[in-house]
């Protein structure tokens, strides 16, 4: 093996998915962003990115996405964040196997840029920290930071202000209704409830799972409603940020693949597990001890 496969250019990275365990809203700030209470945990679903060195400091894409302009493109603007940010004149060209479902509330676009910016702050020899590596993610999307951060979490803030909880690692499956959910049309509803009392982990625990976004996302997009609806013959079916995608857990592969099968003659599915570490965490520890 040379030495740029060894530092991890060429190899494959995932950018898991999110799924929002609970999510409250109990204020906004000036700037209309809104103050949360969520629980994220990371599912084993994932983008993989891959990233190859150039021989200027160009930023570029080995095949865009669809119906997303390359310079707006979450990878690419992580890439030329941490340029500009570290004065780098390093460039990268960088490969993205798109799996996440866009507009999902899965996170997909978050955490190509976390991978980007964890991945590249190696690769580069940047040498930022978890905690400034937090901040510049902030600065891209307020999902951007838990995906930085690796543990699955009780987050606070607009999502940044993260606290490890451990929750169990079981089953999960997603469906994914037939449309994509503005996050922004969302949180700008006048009918969004903005005022929800706080919580605390152990209320979580003992079963508090609410959405706040749930009515205003039902009532906008019928779809999610009746995936809603269908999977909840299953399990206690829960809305994961702003939608689109509903999930239920189950505590066995086989009872989850028994839910995903008899949906997926409708809707389409998706099977996976929850896991409180990161894989891209996890394949970064291997990736340390080379
Ligand atoms: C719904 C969640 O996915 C839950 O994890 C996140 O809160 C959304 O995170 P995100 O998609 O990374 O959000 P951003 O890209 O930062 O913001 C998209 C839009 O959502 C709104 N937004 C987002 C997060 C937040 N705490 N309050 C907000 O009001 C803002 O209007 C913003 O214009
Ligand atoms: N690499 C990327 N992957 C996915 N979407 C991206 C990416 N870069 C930019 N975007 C834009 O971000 C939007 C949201 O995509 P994402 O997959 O993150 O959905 P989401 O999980 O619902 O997040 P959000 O809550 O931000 O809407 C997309 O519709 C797309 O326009």
């Amino acid at each position: 093996m040379n030495l740029e496969s060894d530092l991890g250019w060429g190899k494959k990275w995932p950018a898991p998915a999110k799924i929002n365990l609970m999510l409250r809203i109990i204020g906004r700030r000036a700037d209309g962003y809104h103050l949360l209470q969520t629980v994220f945990q990371f599912i084993e679903l994932s983008d993989w990115l891959s990233f190859y060195p150039v021989s200027d400091s160009s930023v570029k894409l080995r095949k865009p996405l669809l119906g997303v302009a390359e310079n707006d493109d979450l990878t690419v603007r992580a890439a030329k964040l941490l340029q500009r940010e570290t004065g780098c004149r390093l460039g990268v060209e960088i490969a993205v196997e798109k799996n996440l479902p866009m507009g999902g509330g899965l996170g997909g676009g978050s955490s190509d840029a976390a991978t980007v910016l964890l991945v590249l702050n190696r690769l580069w020899g940047l040498n930022l920290s978890i905690e400034q590596l937090m901040a510049l993610g902030l600065s891209l999307g307020a999902d951007v930071p838990v995906f930085v951060f690796g543990y699955a979490a009780w987050g606070e803030g607009v999502g940044e202000s993260l606290t490890k909880i451990d929750l169990k690692e079981q089953w999960v499956v997603i469906i994914k209704p037939d449309c994509h959910v503005n996050t922004k049309q969302i949180f700008s509803s006048d009918n969004l409830t903005r005022d929800s009392k706080s919580i605390t982990i152990d209320d979580f625990i003992a079963g508090q799972h609410n959405n706040d976004c749930l009515q205003v996302v039902c009532e906008a997009y019928p779809q999610v409603h009746q995936a809603l609806a269908d999977l909840s013959v299953y399990a206690e079916a829960r809305l994961t940020g702003t939608g689109a995608c509903v999930y239920a857990l189950f505590g066995s592969e086989e009872q989850a693949q028994f839910a995903c099968q008899a949906l997926s003659a409708n809707w389409h599915t998706y099977v996976s597990r929850c896991v409180n570490e990161s894989p891209l965490l996890s394949c970064m520890k291997v990736g340390a001890n080379l």
